[in-house]
């Protein structure tokens, strides 16, 4: 066994910088865990004069990736500099040069995780990817490790940590969007281009892992439906937040029998269910399984340290299957094949909002639309926009499956006495039996 191993960083950003600082910091720490010393041997910038918010050796920089993946005595790359074609030719190298890899790339994990993890193991090397969802809490190793046994049902995850502090910053201190958009931007939580946090992308490429992981099929990313926050109005939240629910981005998988649905969208949630309190930059990973029931994983999805703590904890279990000489060998094929549900079979209470004109004979139109697609209310209100001769409309239904929703929105749209529909959104964590 060597007395120091050699680590590779690819990257010295947001958390490229904790990476270093949590190794620098935690000496003792990892020696006594793995029983030798860590150096961070060479990184890999794009700009060598750049002012970096840790301090650095200048001589430990490079601009040529080879350097590191050519390099004998690096025996783990961690790959933190983002990105997918560069990062997945330098992991793959890597990869090929016997060298284990660490990586924060949801993006490359979701794309290419099965290719990377198949050459990882044809080349008895560790494939691990911790970071790359919700940041600092253990959720993948609690899903690889922790729930093993179990059979996982349903994942519900608040797994952006960008749109997260957007709509909390915007539902408790009525906030503007692109105010706290920049905010999130200079904390260094959004991603270098913050459209693929907005849009619902990174939450996806997330979700595509999770579910991957925990219905243990080979979920892919267009398997999943994506909605963005970028149209939620402060209006919608607070006609969300009158009918007792809070506004977030999840994350939602479920599975019934084989059959499964992966979606990620701005979804309403009961006041009272556990995600509905997760604030700010943290990310929660609601878990159920048939055996366990309801866990939930809470804690910071973002930002420097809690990213690298998860890279670290990475780099601990690389090198302890160093010591027993089991690398490359952790992971593990998908056991079932992937069947995904047609809109038919998805169910969902869903927040309508819309106006009509305030007119006799509006109302029973409005309700024949519903009761055309088998969807009966739950709660409705009507406000009155008199100066317009408008009236708003916000409704909230009864479970209804997603073909149904698709035809109302429809007809809605094409109706007369419609005026226009402002906004639509699932509502989830009620409907633990459907
Ligand atoms: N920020 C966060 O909270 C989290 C990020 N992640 C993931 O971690 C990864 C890194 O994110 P983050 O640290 O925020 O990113 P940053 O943009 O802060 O850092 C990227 C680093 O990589 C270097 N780099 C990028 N492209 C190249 C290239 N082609 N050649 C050489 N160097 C390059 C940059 O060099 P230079 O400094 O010279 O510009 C920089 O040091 C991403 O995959 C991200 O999705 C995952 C979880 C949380
Ligand atoms: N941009 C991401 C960073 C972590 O994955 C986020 O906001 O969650
Ligand atoms: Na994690």
């Amino acid at each position: 066994m060597k007395d120091c191993i050699s680590i590779g960083l690819l990257g010295l950003g947001t958390v490229g910088s904790g990476v270093v600082k949590i190794v620098e910091d935690h000496q003792d720490r990892l020696a006594h865990q793995i029983g030798c010393s860590v150096q961070v041997k060479k990184i890999l910038v794009k700009d060598l004069e750049k002012e970096r918010s840790i301090s650095i050796q200048k001589d430990l920089l490079t601009t040529d990736a080879y350097e590191i993946l050519d390099d004998a005595e690096v025996d783990v790359v961690v790959e933190v500099m983002g990105g997918i074609e560069d990062a997945r030719k330098y992991i793959l190298h890597a990869l090929r040069n016997k060298k284990h890899v660490v990586t924060a790339n949801k993006d490359l994990m979701a794309l290419y995780g099965t290719e990377l993890l198949r050459v990882a193991n044809e080349n008895k090397c560790d494939l691990f990817y911790e970071a790359s969802v919700a940041g600092g809490i253990p959720i993948i190793r609690s899903l690889v490790d922790g729930l093993a046994a179990d059979r996982v049902t349903k994942l519900m995850g608040i797994v952006n940590g960008t749109t997260n502090f957007i709509l909390t910053k915007m539902s408790n201190e009525g906030k503007a969007y692109e105010d706290v958009l920049k905010e999130a931007q200079e904390l260094g939580f959004a991603e270098a281009d913050p459209t693929s946090d907005v849009e619902g992308l990174d939450a996806a490429r997330k979700m595509t892992i999770l579910a991957k992981l925990g219905f243990s099929m080979d979920v892919e990313l267009e398997d999943v439906q994506v909605r963005g926050i970028s149209s939620v109005s402060s209006e919608d939240i607070d006609f969300a937040k009158y009918f007792g629910y809070t506004m977030k981005l999840i994350g939602y998988a479920k599975r019934n029998d084989n059959r499964i649905e992966v979606s990620v969208g701005p979804t309403l949630i009961a006041h009272n269910h556990p995600l509905a309190s997760v604030s700010n930059e943290f990310n929660a990973v609601y878990v159920y399984g048939e055996a366990v029931g309801e866990t939930m994983f809470y804690g910071p999805g973002a930002g420097s340290l809690p990213t690298a703590t998860a890279i670290v904890s990475d780099l601990v279990a690389v090198m302890k299957n160093m010591r027993l000489g089991v690398n490359g060998t952790s992971a593990v094929l998908p056991q079932y094949p992937k069947e995904i549900k047609e809109d038919h079979e998805i169910y969902f209470k869903s927040f309508f909002r819309f106006t009509v004109k305030d007119q006799l004979g509006s109302f029973a139109e409005i309700t024949s639309i519903f009761t055309e697609s088998d969807i009966s209310f739950e709660k409705i209100i009507q406000v009155p926009l008199k100066h317009k001769g408008l009236a708003e409309i916000i409704l909230v239904t009864h479970h209804a499956s997603y073909s149904a929703y698709k035809k109302v929105l429809e007809n809605l749209e094409t109706s007369d006495v419609v005026d226009e529909v402002r906004s639509y959104y699932r509502i989830a964590g009620e409907d633990l039996d459907v």
